[in-house]
């Protein structure tokens, strides 16, 4: 091995012993837990970006992400590109370090096993996985890898912010007549949209998975995944899904940075959808043919706070256009359709 890469091994950081690894969702959210050395302390960001969180312990050599974007400066210099610039710290103001306790943006750390910070998820995650072996990590050392190009200079390539339009309501509500009237207007404006539509999903990605909670909650935590992807890429990403227990949309919104998750709730009355019925479904449901259908034997949980809310007025449903009108003005608000 040549001496500057015998060099460059040898400074590089600790590898975790596998044998150190908690299990996810069983970690102790204890001031007193033991804390352990080296790549075991993880920003919420680059995957999960929301600020805040508990269990705030760092320190500036291991904010992963800061050492990440080391290696591909060195990298990219050593392919004889121009650098590009560090992280910046907003809260340094100027600062290409990390300053005090917290990562490279500022914010604290908390602990990470898989893609999610251990601490917040461990109930939701100790319930769900008995119950579906998907949310449990089944890899071990893994480790996350940063590009130089990211979502800010996506956005600004695309003159956009990435978002997540997340629509839900009962079968029948509209969902997926309003998610293809405002992907249509965004793409009119010259805006990259995508629709994750559910009924669509579970064609492909989700055939796997029925109807019965579990396979419900799988359902909502892929997509949630998908659409924060989307998000990342830095489109105005379309969600058109029951989505019926409150909690599993809270996940999806706990996977965006603030401000980025846009909940649409089509709060059309069970008359009105089933009058409707344009698959046939609620009258098999009424039948007894279909079982666990929402609304009529399967539960819908209303958002408590959603960004959007669209009712009938005295049973008439406002047209998919005024829908998509109401949403767009959101999105023009917020400033998601500028860069
Ligand atoms: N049991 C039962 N309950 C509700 N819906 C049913 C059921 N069986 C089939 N369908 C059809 O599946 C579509 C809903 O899929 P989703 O992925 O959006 O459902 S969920 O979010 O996982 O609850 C839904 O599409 P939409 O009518 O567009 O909502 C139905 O066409
Ligand atoms: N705003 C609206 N006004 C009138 N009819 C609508 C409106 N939105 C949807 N519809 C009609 O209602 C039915 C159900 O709409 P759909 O978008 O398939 O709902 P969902 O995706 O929630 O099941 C369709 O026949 C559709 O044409």
């Amino acid at each position: 091995m040549d001496a500057p890469r015998a060099a460059r091994l040898a400074a590089r950081p600790p590898v975790p012993r596998a044998s150190a690894r908690l299990p996810f969702g069983f970690a102790s959210s204890s001031p007193t837990a033991p804390r352990r050395a080296g790549w075991w302390w993880c920003p919420r960001d680059p995957r999960a970006d929301s600020s805040g969180g508990a269990g705030a312990f760092a320190s500036p050599s291991r904010c992963p992400r800061l050492a990440a974007a080391h290696r591909n400066r060195s990298r990219l210099a050593n392919l004889g590109f121009p650098r590009p610039r560090l992280p910046r710290s907003p809260a340094a103001g100027t600062g290409t370090r990390v300053t005090g306790d917290g990562d490279c943006d500022g914010r604290p750390l908390v602990e990470c096993a898989g893609d999610r910070p251990i601490q917040e998820h461990a109930g939701v995650v100790e319930e769900k996985a008995s119950k579906m072996s998907s949310t449990v990590p089944k890899s071990s050392n893994i480790f996350w890898h940063d590009c130089p190009v990211g979502k800010a200079d996506r956005q600004k390539l695309l003159k956009q912010k990435g978002c997540v339009v997340w629509i839900t309501g009962l079968s029948g509500s509209g969902k997926s007549t309003l998610a293809c009237t405002l992907g249509r207007e965004l793409h009119t404006r010259g805006k990259l949209a995508y629709v994750l539509d559910g009924d669509n999903l579970r064609h492909g990605l989700n055939k796997d998975l029925g109807f019965k909670a579990e396979d419900r909650v799988e359902n909502i935590r892929r997509v949630g995944e998908v659409a924060k992807l989307f998000s990342d890429a830095g489109l105005v990403c379309i969600a058109s899904l029951i989505s019926p227990y409150r909690r599993d949309r809270e996940a999806c919104r706990a996977l965006l940075s603030d401000g980025s998750f846009v909940e649409v709730f089509l709060n059309m009355s069970l008359e009105l959808c089933e009058a409707r019925d344009p698959k046939g479904l609620y009258k098999l449901a009424r039948a007894g043919k279909i079982k666990g259908f929402t609304g009529i034997d399967d539960p819908y949980e209303a958002p408590l706070n959603c960004e959007i809310e669209i009712k009938e007025v005295d049973g008439v449903c406002p047209s998919p256009c005024d829908m998509a009108g109401q949403v767009v003005t959101y999105l023009e608000e917020k400033g998601f359709l500028d860069e």
